[in-house]
């Protein structure tokens, strides 16, 4: 579920401040990150590459990327395999191999040599650098009671989460004896270390799960505690999320890090799932010198949760349209009923205000952000706690906060859009076992929801494409059933094709630029192939 995961990057910021207290030897060796963007910008505009981008500075952002031209949806910008790769920071086991779920019970499969959960034997990540590599397994080999005695069912979802939380850091840390030049295209990251330092709730959870355990229970006291936290920080400003087909992992770039946040970003990225590669492109067109951006929060939050995740992972505000605009650019997703005139719509007075008022627009009635948010907590807790197949749940929810959040709010737009996803597609309610009502139902939250992301993901996003192809067929049966019980004319149903003709091309020709082997590819795929069957 797209809208209620995080399934996008996460990121980082500008290079003007101090570094750690790296060695002044260390220091006169490895160019500042200033210097790195400098050679960048050179680098970039060598006249014999024609690169859509180049690498500019701002104080604002640190370093970003401009479109060098002016740039078309869909060009390809970035396609580049990860430096590095390992699980994401979850309670939930995956194989170090291929990032696919796993178990802690005692009959998964586990590697031989170091006792950590793998899919099975012929796992295509076995001894490859992308995945559970010979030196890695040596190392934990020589610890193989850390995976044996803690890595068990009786573990709870904190233990496993601290513990796959070493994995990538330990793999980073490997490259630098292994692979120094990988490993200084990493250094050279954002890694806000000096904010972090100052953040002492931050630094403390680091020092205490990170450091303390790799130099204590894993034994690896060479390691100097700074470069442990530049790596945390590194790894908490600069990672992708990525993952296919069930696969979840957290990876580093060589360039795609570079890209600036926006809340209604230009570009759009996936990721191959063989290779882990990221491809990035435009989703819309982008005048030259305007700054490339992707968005490192869920489009499908509020003002107030987006913010306090870029502030908390990645140490900036955002100061975005969207995030400036009380009504979040016209589709008011954050707004609330107001609990105390039940006419007006309560929203902040200035959201870039973080712990300000929010105010009714119709009455005097006023409450704090901080109030706001623990409101919010509570009914996203409430909708995490709905199973993703439960269509009766999720209508439930609907019905429950109908009179407390505003239509589009955005936890009532993440139901909608669970619910748009599964009408149509789980037991008990395929397309003709359903009521004219729940095919209207499926129909009415795709077009609320497509008219959300119309002006949140606009162009050619994977989310528009995907509910595209989920309206399509609650437009097209509708109009069969319609024309067959002789309710709407000929022209009608000629204008009701023309539509479902196309929500296909569109979705295809987005899902189409998806991996191979992905599911949206594989809907591209199917969008084609209704088209065909239509004879178009
Ligand atoms: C993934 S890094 C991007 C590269 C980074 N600017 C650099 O020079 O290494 C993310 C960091 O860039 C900065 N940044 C990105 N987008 C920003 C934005 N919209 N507003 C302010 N800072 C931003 C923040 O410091 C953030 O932590």
């Amino acid at each position: 579920m797209p809208g209620r995961k995080k399934n996008h990057h996460k990121n980082s910021n500008r290079v003007r401040h101090q570094r750690g207290q790296q060695s002044r030897d260390k220091q006169e060796e490895q160019p500042t990150k200033e210097q790195a963007a400098e050679e960048e910008e050179e680098a970039s505009h060598s006249p014999e590459e024609d690169k859509p981008f180049r690498v500019a500075q701002s104080e604002i952002y640190g370093r970003y990327l401009v479109a060098s031209r002016q740039l078309e949806p869909g060009e390809t910008l970035i396609r580049e395999e990860p430096l590095a790769i390992g699980p994401c920071v979850s309670g939930d086991p995956v194989c170090l191999g291929c990032y696919q779920p796993v178990t802690l019970k005692p009959d998964q499969y586990r590697c031989p040599d170091c006792g950590w959960p793998l899919c099975g034997s012929n796992c295509s990540g076995l001894k490859h650098k992308h995945g559970h590599t010979e030196t890695e397994c040596q190392l934990y080999g020589k610890r193989r009671a850390v995976a044996a005695e803690l890595l068990t069912d009786r573990a709870g979802p904190a233990e496993v989460r601290d513990l796959y939380e070493l994995v990538m850091i330990v793999r980073i840390l490997l490259l630098r004896q292994h692979d120094p030049e990988q490993f200084a295209l990493i250094a050279r990251m954002e890694s806000h270390t000096e904010e972090r330092r100052q953040n002492a709730v931050l630094w403390r959870h680091y020092e205490e799960k990170v450091v303390q355990r790799l130099r204590g229970t894993w034994q690896l006291e060479d390691l100097e505690a700074e470069q442990v936290h530049e790596v945390c920080g590194i790894l908490d400003v600069n990672c992708f999320e990525i993952g296919q087909n069930g696969a979840k992992a957290r990876t580093l770039y060589p360039s795609a890090f570079l890209l600036a946040h926006d809340c209604t970003p230009n570009t759009a990225h996936t990721d191959d799932p063989r290779s882990f590669a990221i491809l990035l492109r435009t989703s819309r067109r982008v005048r030259e010198r305007e700054a490339l951006t992707l968005s490192y929060a869920y489009t499908l939050q509020g003002t107030l949760k987006r913010r306090a995740f870029m502030h908390e992972g990645k140490l900036f505000w955002c100061r975005c349209r969207r995030c400036a605009d009380p009504r979040e650019l016209g589709t008011d997703c954050s707004a609330l009923v107001c609990a105390t005139c039940r006419a007006g719509s309560v929203r902040a007075v200035d959201p870039l205000e973080q712990t300000g008022d929010w105010a009714c627009d119709r009455c005097s009635h006023q409450i704090g952000a901080e109030d706001v948010e623990r409101r919010l907590d509570r009914i996203n807790d409430d909708l995490e706690s709905i199973d993703v197949h439960d269509i009766p749940g999720l209508e439930n929810f609907l019905l429950r906060y109908r009179d407390i959040l505003r239509p589009n709010h955005y936890l009532l737009l993440s139901a909608k859009y669970s619910l748009c996803q599964i009408y149509g597609r789980i037991d008990g309610y395929l397309l003709p076992q359903m009521s004219p009502e729940d095919i209207a139902r499926k129909e009415s939250y795709c077009r609320e929801f497509l008219e959300i992301i119309d002006v949140l993901d606009p162009g050619l996003t994977r989310l528009r494409g995907l509910i595209m192809y989920e309206l399509h067929a609650p437009v097209m049966v509708l109009a069969q059933m319609a024309i067959q019980n002789g309710q709407i004319s000929r022209q009608e149903f000629q204008r009701r094709l023309k539509e479902v003709v196309k929500l296909l091309q569109v979705s295809r020709d987005i899902l189409c630029l998806e991996p191979e082997g992905s599911t949206e590819n594989a809907m591209g795929l199917a969008a084609a192939d209704a088209l065909t069957k239509m004879g178009c």
